[in-house]
């Protein structure tokens, strides 16, 4: 993985760097806010092991007696596993031999009941996510989820097809495991939900759907390799103060963009980690997501000619797994013989390129972070080096990284809204 800045002009980063290098102490030493939740700096290199070859097991029996494994999760339980899961599955043909399929990360009736009717001539386990155990989504469609299993396989039966990875100890999820005795894993208490794939969050749906939790691993670890020595030589060091530079010189939006769709949801992932991380105290770069070129053409007038207040990180793809050569055509009638002999990767490359030059032509800085290809061990090196950037990049904002006080506020006025006792 490579990170190219030669699209901002960094003649000020100067005192973004003495600030940036002062966040990296402050995060690497565990002495700043937030610092209860710094597990998945060393997870690496630093995990359970017997958890994890419990983790392989229970996959393949999951996938031994499944045609789907439902992953119940939202937030932090949910857009990681979803993330990788897309980016590393084929577009059309799935090779999966258990597909993941996503539920309680949202409270639409409609997905739910044609979600349980797909479900009806299938065999199925659940996976329900979740750090506290009581959020309200998960929880709904586990309730529902977990009454038509019962009533497919029986209740007993019902047990071995359901996984709970919750609290090692508390909270309504782990209890209501304990009780029912379903297998369950650990959201480690030091890691917080948005940094959570890296544990059985993630590794258990992964592994069910063949990805290799070994390299996936691998990868983080070649993160933590990479990204925690102090020197601005270090890309998350750098990335961070590039962000609050421009930040400071009234970029307010960050768009993350790609030009592989299967990548999109790399991007909702990166939109959790980010805005919650940096969003509090009225601060924070507003991230926000493109997939291109598809949204040159919805977004792009915007992006060229709105407000100045935008800059771009585009994440590139140096080596698609497969590609198409355009050929000559004996009529021309498209005009597109210009292309004959062309491949899809090189027309792509073209409109990246000519995109970023009109775009920073148009002051919309762009930071090009450039990944070999798409494989699970890339994208956990990718995942680890926006999460120590998150660290620097919220230290340097004055903002605790690591909480997320906000999330409440809506939680309170839904609850009184739905006559919760207490609210
Ligand atoms: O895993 P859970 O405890 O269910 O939390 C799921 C998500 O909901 C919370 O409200 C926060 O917004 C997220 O940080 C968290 O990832």
């Amino acid at each position: 993985m490579k990170v190219n800045f030669s699209n901002v002009n960094l003649e000020n980063i100067d005192k973004y760097e003495e600030k940036a290098l002062a966040a990296f102490d402050t995060l690497m030493g565990r002495n700043g806010e937030g610092n209860d939740f710094l597990g998945w700096i060393d997870r690496p290199v630093d995990y359970d092991k017997d958890e994890f070859e419990r983790i392989k097991k229970a996959a393949t029996r999951i996938r031994e007696n499944s045609d789907v494994l439902v992953s119940i999760g939202i937030g932090g339980s949910y857009l990681g596993i979803k993330a990788v899961d897309v980016a590393c599955d084929s577009y059309f043909n799935s090779e999966r031999k258990t597909k993941i399929i996503y539920a309680g990360h949202q409270l639409s009736g409609e997905y739910l009941v044609e979600l349980l009717d797909y479900l009806k001539d299938k065999d199925y386990s659940l996976n329900v996510i979740s750090k506290s155990g009581t959020t309200t989504e998960p929880a709904i469609a586990f309730r529902v989820l977990k009454e038509a299993l019962e009533e497919k396989y029986g209740k007993e039966e019902a047990k071995n097809r359901i996984f709970a990875t919750t609290d090692k100890a508390k909270g309504a999820l782990k209890e209501l495991a304990n009780a029912e005795g379903y297998e369950s894993f650990i959201v480690p208490d030091d890691i917080g939900g948005r940094f959570s794939v890296i544990s059985a969050v993630g590794l258990l749906p992964l592994a069910v759907a063949g990805i290799n939790i070994d390299e996936f691993m691998a990868g983080f670890a070649d993160g933590r390799e990479k990204y925690t020595n102090k020197s601005m030589e270090n890309d998350a060091i750098k990335y961070a103060a590039v962000r609050n530079m421009l930040h400071e010189d009234g970029k307010d939006i960050e768009i993350l963009l790609n030009y592989e769709p299967k990548l999109k949801y790399v991007a909702e992932w990166w939109k959790q980690l980010y805005g919650e991380s940096e969003g509090k105290d009225g601060k924070g770069l507003f991230p926000a997501s493109v997939s291109n070129t598809t949204d040159l053409h919805s977004m792009g007038q915007m992006i060229q000619d709105g407000v100045r207040n935008i800059f771009e990180t585009v994440i590139e793809v140096e080596n698609p797994s497969k590609d198409l050569t355009i050929k000559e055509d004996e009529q021309n009638l498209d005009g597109l013989n210009f292309l004959a002999g062309k491949t899809m990767s090189y027309i792509n490359k073209q409109a990246m390129e000519g995109t970023a030059m009109a775009h920073v032509e148009g002051n919309v800085p762009n930071i090009r972070i450039k990944i070999d290809k798409i494989n699970e061990r890339n994208l956990a090196e990718l995942f680890y080096f926006f999460e120590i950037a998150v660290g620097v990049s919220g230290y340097m904002l004055g903002v605790n990284p690591f909480n997320q006080p906000g999330v409440e506020a809506y939680k309170k006025a839904m609850f009184k809204l739905l006559g919760k006792p207490g609210y």
